[in-house]
């Protein structure tokens, strides 16, 4: 019997790479629905975005519904459900009790709690795991009793990654900016944190995700560094990509660059 953790991918012609551990790739759509908002009307129409992801190989699509819904709507999040035939990604703001019964209402397959301030223009921090460890073991189990997998944000900080483990969530999601900031510095410095992070995360039986401003510079070396590394969602960079590559060549480029080996 083929392991749960070996994958197999059709892709290229007609040859069948089976490839072990490969983490997943899940498009953040949210920039299709900045870019539909900013002039009304239905184009580009974001759960087309999602359908053709999925047809272009995309292991998942990450939606993160903001309470101003200045890009990804709470409506398009129900539409987009009903069109998912791979892995479906809530993130936002568990402290709204809006967002709570959206994520409990379409059922995910995973939700991703991050601690996003009022009105903030991105994410920009993961969650201060001692501070709001009561919290989070209280929020967490209201969503895994729903069936869904919960993942938190988290910098990469062993305190906190310790501390996470504690909450019961079943894994973390790596706030990588920082990463994505200092790549070009210095690649083996700039994963250093990561790499612990995500050691002591595997210790702790923790799944791994990681996200924000991974690009195609920089994706191929995180996910070799971290073998444990089940998904990444990646939104920003990649749409902005599929303008100059396209959208299908764009989800196919990104997800080469998890394939590619140490
Ligand atoms: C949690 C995270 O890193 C992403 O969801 C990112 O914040 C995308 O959100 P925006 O598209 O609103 O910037
Ligand atoms: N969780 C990170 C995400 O969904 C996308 O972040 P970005 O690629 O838009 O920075």
């Amino acid at each position: 019997m083929i392991p749960t953790h070996v994958r197999c991918l059709a892709s290229e012609g007609s040859f069948f790479f089976i490839i072990l551990g490969m983490a997943k790739l899940s498009v953040n759509i949210n920039k299709f629905a900045t870019l539909r908002n900013s002039r009304g009307g239905n184009n580009p129409d974001v759960v087309k975005a999602a359908v053709d992801a999925q047809l272009f190989g995309a292991d998942g699509v990450t939606v993160h519904p903001r309470p101003d819904e200045r890009h990804i709507r709470y409506q398009d999040v129900r539409d987009i459900k009903k069109i998912i035939t791979t892995e479906f990604n809530i993130e936002g703001n568990c402290r709204e009790q809006k967002f709570i019964d959206l994520v409990l209402e379409t059922k995910p397959h995973q939700v991703t709690l991050v601690p996003d301030a009022e009105g903030q223009l991105t994410s920009d921090h993961g969650w201060d795991t001692i501070r709001y460890r009561d919290y989070l073991k209280e929020v967490i189990p209201v969503f895994q009793k729903a069936g869904i997998r919960v993942s938190i944000f988290v910098d990469p900080v062993i305190e906190m990654v310790n501390s996470a483990a504690e909450t019961g969530t079943d894994r973390i999601e790596l706030y990588t900016e920082g990463y994505a900031k200092s790549f070009h510095a210095g690649k083996e410095q700039a994963i250093a944190p990561y790499v612990a992070a995500a050691k002591r995360a595997a210790e702790l039986k923790l799944g791994i995700n990681a996200g924000h401003d991974l690009d195609l510079e920089n994706l191929a070396w995180f996910a070799q560094q971290i073998p444990a590394l089940d998904e990444v969602s990646i939104g920003h960079a990649l749409v902005c990509d599929a303008l100059y590559l396209g959208y299908e060549n764009a989800v196919q480029l990104y997800k080469r660059q998890l394939m590619a080996k140490k």
